[in-house]
């Protein structure tokens, strides 16, 4: 998908497109299109960045309890969206055993109580043994920027969403 098809996009068309960009927070996908047009790609990435970067704290971590835990209840159930879905799976979060993910159940739990917002991490970079090692470092060594650092994750993971779909062959959108 080219800047042209992007830019020609009316509202309804480019949320269903990028809504999902940032895990189940279509607003900023509507708020991005009211700054087309967009001169190439990475305009388009630098205004969903800059959106969230506007937030105020209290809106940034809102954010971040849009994003589901990883291998938390919503993958068991398959409650997940497609882009998570796909991210977890492919992190190899499907197959971690019961022991596994009552581990990372429990330090999902002391992050959360500890920063008030779940641990997110852009899953794609990253695997079964990686995440709860993170994680329980995060829990070692707590840091004033950890608001900072999730911020970066998210961005992570929207940066991979827009490639996708950016690499999406238009005839299918
Ligand atoms: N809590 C999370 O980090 N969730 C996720 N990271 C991803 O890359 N996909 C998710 O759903």
């Amino acid at each position: 998908m080219d800047t042209e098809k992007v830019n020609s996009m009316d509202f309804g068309e480019f949320v269903d497109v990028f809504g999902n960009v940032t895990e189940r927070c279509p607003l900023i996908a509507a708020a991005v299109w009211s700054q087309r047009p967009f001169s190439d790609l990475e305009d388009l990435e630098k205004h969903f960045f800059a959106f969230i970067d506007a937030l105020p704290q209290s809106g940034q971590e809102g954010i971040l309890r849009c994003h589901p835990d990883l291998a938390g209840s919503e993958l068991q159930r398959g409650t997940l969206t497609a882009e998570s879905q796909r991210e977890q799976s492919g992190a190899g979060l499907r197959s971690l055993g019961a022991d596994g993910r009552l581990r990372l159940a429990e330090l999902n739990a002391q992050y959360r109580a500890r920063f008030g917002f779940p641990f997110v991490l852009a899953a794609r970079f990253s695997d079964r043994t990686a995440v709860p090692r993170e994680l329980a470092r995060l829990l070692l060594c707590p840091s004033a920027q950890e608001l900072r650092t999730a911020l970066g994750e998210v961005k992570k993971i929207g940066s991979l969403r827009l490639a996708d779909l950016l690499r999406a062959d238009p005839a299918k959108l």
